[in-house]
């Protein structure tokens, strides 16, 4: 999705546009899958070893993803895409690779930003991206129950067709929406916008169905159990490391008739924390509870054109100094018990038309990331969530992390996910690509975010640990965590081919 004109006017000013990178011609290596190794996929499923599948498959959606596919930084390709069709078909295609020894690399809709899809191919002779696309359907409702089953290759979009056919809605809308698929939400434990109404992915799940180098494993039965640990809780957050999840059964609710967005502002970020901590708590949020900071809401205002001139006066005539935009979107909660919540408190109403702006461009981020990676822009985001007492402190440690190692980037800083305890922070940071080291400069600025979150909060609140997050695990879950979770691999995975090198 191009820039529109004002957009450029106000990067080349606020940010400075860089030069576009040299070309550099990316090199897919030629396929190192042997000729048996392909005869016996090829009798289970679809494989193609052609350049363009294979190119197609290399790696997800980082910044530094987006620059290897245009030749800086190496791309890791893997020797064959495999296409099953069903979950016998998954469990036959991992047969095949331990026989063959082949690593496996679980591939949904592609959208990592953490490396999790990187084709490496660990201690194998050769490596394979296992596409799910081929199981794409919507294999039972039980509208008593309000449970559906969805098969793991399922796109976002798809999956609302095919509820929404019997009225009904997942309601899980990452930023990733258009291209992110169910089984990549279950093994990443992903956070959808509207998550203070629906809950996270991980909240929606009832059972999975789970294909593993030693047999078939379907773990969760009913809606609450007693009988020992969470098994399927194990399995949620994998990251392709424990199996290759074929089909997921999720709690689904009713399409909501007549959501509604709106737009408010109040004066400061602690303001604005405190304010949403106040509906968190009082359990008054709005399925949709996003909290820009100054950073954010300047660069909203100053994108929306023209239009934003009267919302800054308007502001300055109701004495707001540093805006910080709220949007909260109802869609099954009560919008009486959030607009109770916020009486008497110091909030200025925008009304809908700012909430259905926001709800217009929600998915336009990530679609202008080549746009801007072409004005010779570094476009990047981080996340992870604390504590309420630690918030702003994790918001400034991670942007004076930020301005050591870029000197003058924009960093944005958002609230979009909020619980009784605490909240996710997510970050977007601008910065001219350095010409001469453009991996280096933002390989180096990740690691230092990185050590400023992991001090302070989870290395991750949702985008999953992959391979770029892998270095500060450890610190998060202890030696015994990272031992607990390679042994219940080495039960699932004994020879070791799936998504080597991710996770831990
Ligand atoms: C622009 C952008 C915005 C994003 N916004 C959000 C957001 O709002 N919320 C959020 O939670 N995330 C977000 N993400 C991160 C990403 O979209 C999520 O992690 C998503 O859940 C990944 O789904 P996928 O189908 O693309 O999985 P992939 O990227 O294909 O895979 C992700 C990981 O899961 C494994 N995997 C995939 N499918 C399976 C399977 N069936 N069985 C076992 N393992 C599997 C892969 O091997 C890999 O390790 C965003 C990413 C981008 C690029």
């Amino acid at each position: 999705m191009p820039l529109p004109p004002h957009a450029l006017a106000w990067l080349s000013q606020r940010v400075g546009l860089g030069e576009p990178l040299p070309e550099v011609p990316v090199a897919v290596p030629p396929s190192e899958l042997t000729e048996d190794a392909f005869t016996a996929l090829e009798a289970v499923c679809a494989v193609s070893v052609e350049d363009a599948d294979r190119a197609g498959r290399a790696g997800g959606l980082s910044y530094l993803d987006l620059l290897r596919h245009r030749g800086h930084g190496e791309l890791a390709v893997p020797d064959a895409v495999v296409q099953p069709a069903s979950p016998e078909e998954v469990l036959e295609v991992l047969q095949v690779c331990v026989e063959y020894d082949i690593a496996v690399v679980p591939f949904g809709g592609g959208t990592s930003v953490v490396g999790g899809v990187e084709a490496l191919r660990g201690s194998k002779s050769a490596v394979v991206a296992l596409d799910l696309a081929g199981l794409g359907r919507l294999v039972s409702v039980d509208p008593v129950s309000r449970v559906a089953v969805l098969q793991a290759g399922i796109t976002g979009p798809e999956a609302e067709k095919l509820l929404g056919e019997h009225g009904f809605t997942l309601g899980h809308v990452p930023q990733s929406f258009e291209r992110a698929t169910i089984g990549g939400f279950a093994a990443t434990r992903s956070a959808g916008q509207a998550s203070s109404g629906y809950g996270r992915f991980e909240d929606m799940v009832e059972s999975v169905r789970i294909a593993t180098p030693v047999g078939e494993w379907v773990a969760g039965t009913a809606p609450a159990s007693a009988a020992g640990p969470d098994l399927k809780q194990l399995v949620l957050g994998s990251e392709g490391l424990f199996g290759v999840i074929t089909e997921v059964s999720v709690r689904v609710r009713p399409k909501p008739y007549g959501p509604r967005y709106e737009g408010f502002v109040v004066d400061g970020w602690e303001a604005g924390t405190s304010l949403v901590r106040s509906l968190a708590q009082a359990g008054a949020l709005a399925d949709i509870t996003r909290l820009s900071d100054v950073d954010e809401t300047e660069v909203a205002l100053a994108l929306a054109g023209s239009k934003a001139d009267l919302v800054k006066k308007y502001l300055r005539m109701r004495g707001v100094k540093q805006p910080c935009l709220v949007i909260l979107g109802w869609e099954c909660r009560s919008r009486a018990a959030t607009m109770s919540a916020l009486s008497g408190t110091k909030v200025v109403r925008l009304g809908r038309a700012m909430g259905a702006s926001w709800l217009h461009g929600r998915f336009n981020g990530p679609r202008q990331r080549d746009a801007l990676l072409d004005a010779g822009v570094c476009v990047e985001t981080l996340e992870t969530a604390t504590h309420w007492s630690r918030v702003s402190e994790l918001r400034d440690a991670v942007r004076d992390a930020l301005v050591t190692e870029l000197g003058n980037p924009v960093v944005m800083c958002h609230v979009s996910h909020a619980y009784e305890t605490g909240a996710s922070l997510y970050f977007t940071v601008l910065v001219p690509r350095d010409l001469a080291d453009p991996v280096g400069q933002w390989a180096k600025a990740k690691i230092a975010a990185s050590d400023a979150i992991s001090r302070l909060g989870t290395i991750t609140h949702h985008h999953a640990v992959g391979r770029d997050h892998l270095p500060w695990l450890e610190k998060e879950i202890g030696p015994i965590g990272v031992d607990v979770l390679r042994a219940v691999k080495e039960r699932l995975d004994p020879t070791g081919i799936l998504n080597p090198g991710k996770l831990f």
